[in-house]
């Protein structure tokens, strides 16, 4: 039986070698902002003895030099979200970088098209990646093939578009498990892509219509599912980037108490009163609306978190004197309780279980002070934050992207324009929305994206040319298409001028194993 050539000493060198060359790595300058829970030890008894090399690690290194470019600058990257790679090489012209959206992704490269649910298979959005990725390097040797047949003067007159654009794209919530995590992780780094994003979504949770929150996992949970991520790039040896994306800003639920990290922001009723599934379940029965029923409970209940439930009853002098107990640690529920008994002289109803939802969740009340402590507690496992916001709030953005550079002044920061931002509703003046992208970039946000432009633009020029080529035919196409696009500059690729479509590489191949030079 053929058996690894090499002695039991040989093998504890090699390992000892190894977790050497991991502490060394973690002590680069782009590893160093990093805390892992786990020692190098640990990574290394996890690798297999194949070490190998990732494309993503290229990618990920020319992002976070131009993400650091942009940041000493005060400017930012502009981009948007495609599946497409005829899309991306024509994004390459004028962003760089590439963004892949899980929602995207939901409705346009699955069997069985769906919301932004993150219910598509969990190796959909690599796929993706994979699938741009080679996209760009076919373009950009395409590129370069068709260049050099040309001499040194004639090139320095030809476009030369960089079509290897670091991609970003959404991991979601890590689809279930931490193996699961891991896999998606393991998929993403031999795809090629230089970030993705973990949020702290609980998976399958989302709704859309009937204006409730999101919800969210547990602080804990959150860390595990990014240390499975930094714990799988650390034994692939890469040097992809992770985005710590916190969900909670549109959040109303929790899925469990486990975290006193939590306890703050956890609702329940501040009167004795029957549970809101009981209430519901007879609303339901009754054949009455469930949404109003919830809503009239809700404010029956006296839904609140624990400290302002002691608010309620407390007179200032004994309020201060709670809050001043509290002081700035993590207080558990409990604890709450005792400090409460110590400082009120009223008793303090509250019953987080009473509030409870069919699931399980309980209510979850957000605000930035959250977001920022979610954002700060996982940033050792994260490079880049992303504070996803449902709505522009311009005063939360300040907020959130100043209170975290408060405590940590270097933060880089991504940020999502989704398809159905509401700026005047939000308060925002022509101008404002005019200068977000630059004022953001000031605090940090040096990438910027707007990820399902495809489902909303796209639809609009493929709406407009396919009521103009059904209703007047080839004569609008030659006149309103196929000629000024010959026109542009610079060439919008396609036909004519270069070789994008690959005709001049394919020859090239052949010429060259046929061995013709022309
Ligand atoms: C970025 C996002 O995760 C996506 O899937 O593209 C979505 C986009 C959107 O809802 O517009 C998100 O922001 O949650």
């Amino acid at each position: 039986m053929p058996r690894v050539a090499r002695s039991v000493d040989e093998e504890e060198e090699a390992f000892n070698a190894c977790i050497q060359r991991i502490e060394e790595w973690w002590r680069s300058p782009k590893q160093a902002h990093l805390k892992r829970p786990y020692t190098a030890a640990r990574v290394a008894g996890l690798r297999s003895n194949l070490e190998q090399k990732y494309a993503s690690s290229d990618m990920a290194e020319k992002l976070w030099k131009q993400m650091h470019e942009h940041d000493a600058k005060g400017t930012h990257e502009m981009t948007f979200g495609t599946t497409d790679p005829i899309i991306a090489s024509q994004i390459a012209k004028y962003s760089q970088t590439l963004y892949v959206s899980g929602s995207l992704c939901n409705s346009s490269e699955t069997y069985e098209p769906g919301a932004d649910h993150a219910d598509y298979p969990w190796d959909t959005v690599p796929k993706v990646v994979e699938k741009l990725f080679r996209g760009q390097q076919w373009q950009d040797q395409r590129q370069r093939h068709y260049r050099m047949l040309h001499s040194k003067e004639e090139r320095a007159k030809m476009d030369e578009w960089d079509y290897l654009t670091p991609i970003i794209a959404d991991g979601d919530m890590g689809f279930g498990g931490l193996t699961s995590t891991v896999k998606l992780t393991k998929l993403f780094v031999e795809s090629g892509v230089a970030m993705f994003h973990l949020d702290d979504l609980a998976i399958g949770c989302k709704k859309f219509t009937t204006g409730e929150g999101r919800t969210v996992i547990p602080l804990s949970e959150y860390e595990d599912r990014l240390i499975a991520a930094r714990l799988q790039i650390d034994i692939m040896g890469a040097e992809t980037l992770l985005c710590g994306r916190c969900d909670i800003d549109d959040s109303e639920y929790i899925t469990n108490v486990t975290d006193p990290r939590d306890h703050e922001y956890i609702q329940g009723a501040t009167v004795p009163i029957e549970s809101l599934e009981k209430v519901l379940r007879a609303a339901s029965a009754a054949g009455k609306s469930v949404l109003s029923a919830r809503k009239q409970w809700i404010s029956d209940s006296g839904l609140s978190t624990f400290d302002e439930a002691v608010q309620k009853v407390a007179n200032e002098t004994e309020f201060a004197a709670y809050k001043a107990k509290l002081g700035e640690q993590t207080v558990p529920i409990e604890q709450r309780r005792v400090i409460a008994e110590a400082t009120v002289s009223k008793p303090v109803f509250f019953d987080w279980d009473l509030a409870r939802i069919r699931g399980g969740q309980y209510f979850y009340k957000t605000c930035v002070k959250a977001m920022i402590e979610r954002a700060v507690a996982v940033a050792p496992l994260t490079d880049v934050t992303w504070g996803r916001m449902d709505a522009p709030k311009w005063e939360k953005i300040e907020k959130f992207h100043q209170g975290m550079r408060a405590i940590i002044p270097d933060r880089l920061f991504l940020f999502g324009y989704t398809g159905q931002y509401d700026y005047a509703k939000a308060g925002f003046t022509e101008e404002m929305v005019k200068n977000m992208g630059v004022e953001m970039a000031k605090m940090g946000v040096v990438w910027q994206v707007q990820p399902v432009w495809a489902a909303q633009g796209m639809n609009m020029v493929v709406d407009e040319f396919a009521k103009m080529w059904a209703e007047e035919g080839i004569a609008a196409y030659v006149e309103k298409v196929q000629k000024p696009a010959l026109a542009m500059s610079p060439n919008p690729d396609g036909f004519g001028k270069t070789s994008y479509r690959g005709a001049h590489f394919a020859d090239g191949l052949y010429d060259a194993i046929v061995s013709r030079d022309y």
